[in-house]
This record gives C-alpha cells, sequence and structure tokens, in this order.
C-alpha cells in the first residue's frame, strides 16, 4: 500500500489554500465594468484594484466525474452604494451544482434561476449553501473585512458570462443607512 501526501494544503479557519496544483486567479475592477449601477462611481475609481481572488485546486482538468475545490477572497469594498460582488456566472454544463461555505467576513449569495427568481441568503463563518443546477450565482461582500468563501463544484460544469451578461441579476446588494439591503432591479430606472 502506498501512503499519499497531502496534495495542497487547505485551512478550514482562514480558507488559506495553497499547493502545486492550486491556480490563482485575479479579477480587478477593471474585469467588472458594466455590472455595478453607478457607472460615474465606478470610473472614478482606481481600475487595476483587486476586487476578488479564487485558489482554486485543480487535481483533474474539466473533466466529466472530477470535482474542483476552491476558495474566493473577496475584498470589501462599494462603487457608489452597492458592494463590490463577483462578475457571477452559470455553469456552461447547466444541470451542474455549487456548494459554497462561508469561512470569514459577512456577505450574500445572489442565484438566479431560468425564469429570473432571485435568492438572496446571508453568507458567515459556517453557513452551508448549495447552488442548484441551472442557477447563476454571484456572492457580494457586506462587510468590512474580506469575505472568504469555499466552493466546490463539477470539473466539467464550466463558466458561461455571457448568458447573463445582457440582462444581469434581478436583484443589488446596496448599503442604504449603513446596511446592506436587497433592491430590485426593476425598480431601477435605467443601468444594470
Ligand atoms: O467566476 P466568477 O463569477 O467570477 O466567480 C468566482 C469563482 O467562484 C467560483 O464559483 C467558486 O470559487 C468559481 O467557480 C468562480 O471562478
Amino acid at each position: 500500500m502506498m501512503i499519499l501526501p497531502s496534495q495542497a494544503s487547505f485551512s478550514p479557519s482562514n480558507g488559506r489554500l495553497s499547493g502545486e496544483q492550486v491556480n490563482r486567479a485575479v479579477r480587478r475592477l477593471k474585469d467588472l465594468r458594466g455590472l455595478f449601477a453607478d457607472e460615474a462611481a465606478f470610473l472614478a475609481m482606481d481600475p487595476e484594484q483587486i476586487v476578488y481572488e479564487v485558489h482554486a485546486h485543480d487535481a483533474c482538468g474539466p473533466v466529466e466525474g472530477g470535482l474542483f475545490f476552491g476558495v474566493s477572497t473577496l475584498f470589501p469594498g462599494k462603487v457608489g452604494q452597492e458592494y463590490f460582488m463577483t462578475k457571477g456566472h452559470i455553469h456552461e454544463r447547466r444541470n451542474r451544482g455549487e456548494y459554497y461555505w462561508g469561512i470569514e467576513g459577512r456577505g450574500a449569495l445572489v442565484t438566479m434561476n431560468e425564469r429570473r427568481e432571485a435568492t438572496v441568503a446571508v453568507i458567515e463563518p459556517g453557513s452551508l449553501h448549495y447552488v442548484p443546477g441551472n442557477t447563476a450565482h454571484r456572492i457580494a461582500n457586506t462587510g468590512n473585512v474580506p469575505l472568504v468563501v469555499g466552493a466546490c463544484w463539477p470539473a466539467d460544469a464550466g463558466h458561461d458570462y455571457d448568458a447573463i451578461a445582457e440582462r444581469g441579476f434581478p436583484v443589488r446588494i446596496v448599503e442604504e443607512n449603513g446596511a446592506p439591503v436587497v433592491r430590485n432591479r426593476e425598480d431601477e430606472r435605467d443601468g444594470r
């Protein structure tokens, strides 16, 4: 019998993920153009500012039956009144689901199904969230410290951004009177 060493190192308390097969992807403000309601506020900010980074353990490549394991770190901040958020996607293979869990910080998981019905769940340390297939998803950081969220998803799920780009999600997570609230996009006159 062969005793194998750990393939990577993961700390459940702070989400730090490292090792040979761990890839790091960074998204800057300039990668999120057009997603925030307040375009003027967006243009006044540093486009190179890092909004979030994703560390993912890729042990198998994008194969059917495989799994990816990742940790997203979404930094605190706002564009106008709207909290920093991930780009958001639906899986290319539509029926693939995903697990998320809160590790550090506080935020919101926003989902949208094929009928454009949205849900919003509070993410906090220890919270667990199952995103079913056929459901677009994004997270927003509603706190003052980095939001660290773990995720596990099928390796062949893929990311489809174009399918949701035109109309976006039906809700926004914004600050009102110092607290996060859910705002319906239908209440906006323009923009998304
Ligand atoms: O791809 P997005 O929408 O920028 O989200 C960030 C990441 O969150 C995950 O859903 C989980 O880490 C990844 O699949 C994705 O790359």
